[in-house]
C-alpha cells in the first residue's frame, strides 16, 4: 500500500441481481445492474454519477462504500481490498476502520434518524459504539460539527426530536452523523432530491465546505445533470454518466457539459432544461424506452436508441477510449478517429422520435 492510492479504487466490478431461469417461463432474470466498471476515486475528489432512474447508480455508489458485495471484480479502500478485509481478521486495514472512512446519506433524511430519540442521542449513539472518544469529547465533536453546518443555537437543536426540524435542517443532522466519522468517502445518494429547490444548492455548498475543511471525498448520485455540473464545477471534480450499468463517459465539467462525445450524454444535457441552450426541439433519441435491464442489447447497449448508430454498434460493444494523459473516457466509437465504425453503413430506420 502506498500513500498515493486512492481512497476508493474499482476494477472490473460486476453486480447483478435474480437467477438464470428463475422467470415465468424458465428465462433469464438476471439484471446487471453493474456492468464491468473502472472507477477511482481520489482523496478529497468530488465525483457525481448522473444518468436515468434504474441505470445503476446506487447499485453502484453502495458497491464502492462495501454496502453491496460484488458478484464479481475488486474493490480497494487505500490499498485494501474491501472484500478480503470484510472475510479476514488479518487484513491490514481492519474491515471495521472501512466500515467507519466510507459513509452514506440517503435521500429521506427522516427516515435515517429514530423518530423518538432526541438528535443528540442519534449522534452519540453510533459516535460511542464506533470510536475510542468519551462522551465528552464525543459531545465536543457533535457540537463543532453542528456549529459548522448552521444548527445554531446548538443546544436547542441538539434537544429537538426530528419531528421538530425542517427537512433541510434533518438532512444536516444526517450530514453531522456522517462527518462525524471522520469518513474518507461519503455516498451522497440522491441526498438533496427531496429538498426544496432554494435548500439544494446551500446543501451542495454545505458539503463543498465540509469537504474543504475535512478534505473528504464524496461520491455524489444524481439523476439531475444540472446539481452534478454545480457541484462538480465548484469543486474541480468529475461527471460520470451511468447508461444500462456501464459508465458511459466520465471526465470534467467541461468534458462532459460544455463538450461531451457520447450521444447518451448529449440527450441527457438535451433534456436539462437550464442546460440546453440551443433552439432544437426534436428529441435525439430514435427511442425514449429505455431497454428491460434483464435483456441488455448486444453491441453497444445505447445502440437502439442512439441517433448515431451504425452497424458495428449492433454487435460490438465500445471498450472506454481514452488517452494516457488524461482521465477522459467515452464508451463510444466515435471517440476514436480510426475505427471500423466510420466506415459502416447506418443503421435502417433512424427516424428521430419527436
Ligand atoms: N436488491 C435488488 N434486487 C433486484 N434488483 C435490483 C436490486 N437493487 C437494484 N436492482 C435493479 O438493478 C437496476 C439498477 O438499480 P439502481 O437502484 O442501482 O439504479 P438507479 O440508477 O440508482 O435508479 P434510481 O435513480 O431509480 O434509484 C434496476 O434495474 C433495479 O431494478
Amino acid at each position: 500500500m502506498s500513500g498515493a492510492d486512492p481512497v476508493i479504487s474499482m476494477q472490473d466490478v460486476t453486480v447483478e441481481f435474480g437467477e438464470s431461469g428463475f422467470g415465468p417461463f424458465g428465462d433469464s432474470e438476471v439484471v446487471r445492474a453493474v456492468d464491468e466498471v473502472d472507477l477511482d476515486i481520489d482523496e478529497g475528489e468530488v465525483i457525481a454519477l448522473v444518468g436515468e432512474s434504474g441505470c445503476g447508480k446506487t447499485t453502484l455508489g453502495k458497491t464502492a462504500i462495501g454496502f453491496q458485495r460484488p458478484t464479481s471484480g475488486t474493490i480497494c479502500y487505500r490499498g485494501q481490498d474491501i472484500g478480503e478485509a470484510r472475510d479476514s481478521r488479518n487484513a491490514d486495514i481492519p474491515f471495521s476502520e472501512i466500515r467507519r472512512s466510507l459513509q452514506i446519506i440517503h435521500q429521506d433524511p427522516g427516515s435515517a434518524l429514530n423518530p423518538n430519540q432526541r438528535v443528540i442521542t442519534s449522534l452519540l449513539l453510533p459516535l460511542k459504539k464506533n470510536t475510542d472518544l468519551g462522551r465528552s469529547e464525543c459531545k465536543e465533536r457533535i457540537y463543532a460539527l453542528a456549529e459548522s453546518v448552521g444548527l445554531t443555537p446548538v443546544e436547542d437543536y441538539m434537544n429537538r426530536y426530528p419531528h421538530q426540524l425542517s427537512g433541510g435542517e434533518q438532512q444536516r443532522t444526517v450530514l453531522i452523523r456522517a462527518m462525524m466519522m471522520n469518513p474518507d468517502l461519503i455516498l451522497a445518494d440522491e441526498a438533496i432530491s427531496a429538498l426544496d429547490v432554494s435548500l439544494r444548492i446551500e446543501m451542495m455548498d454545505l458539503m463543498l465546505e465540509l469537504r474543504e475543511m475535512f478534505n473528504t471525498s464524496f461520491l455524489f448520485v444524481s439523476h439531475d445533470l444540472s446539481n452534478a455540473r454545480y457541484l462538480t464545477k465548484k469543486s474541480g471534480g468529475r461527471i460520470a454518466v451511468m447508461y444500462l450499468g456501464e459508465i458511459v463517459e466520465i471526465g470534467t465539467v467541461e468534458e462532459i457539459i460544455e463538450n461531451p462525445q457520447h450521444p447518451y450524454t448529449q440527450a441527457l444535457k438535451w433534456a436539462t432544461p437550464n442546460l440546453f441552450v440551443e433552439d432544437e426541439q426534436e428529441s435525439p433519441l430514435r427511442g425514449l424506452d429505455i431497454p428491460d435491464p434483464t435483456e441488455k442489447p448486444e453491441g453497444c447497449p445505447f445502440h437502439p436508441r442512439c441517433p448515431e448508430a451504425r452497424t458495428v454498434c449492433e454487435t460490438t460493444r465500445p471498450e472506454a477510449y481514452g488517452s494516457d494523459d488524461s482521465e477522459y473516457r467515452c464508451k463510444c466509437f466515435r471517440a476514436t478517429d480510426e475505427h471500423e465504425y466510420w466506415n459502416n453503413e447506418e443503421l435502417a430506420g433512424t427516424e428521430l422520435v419527436e
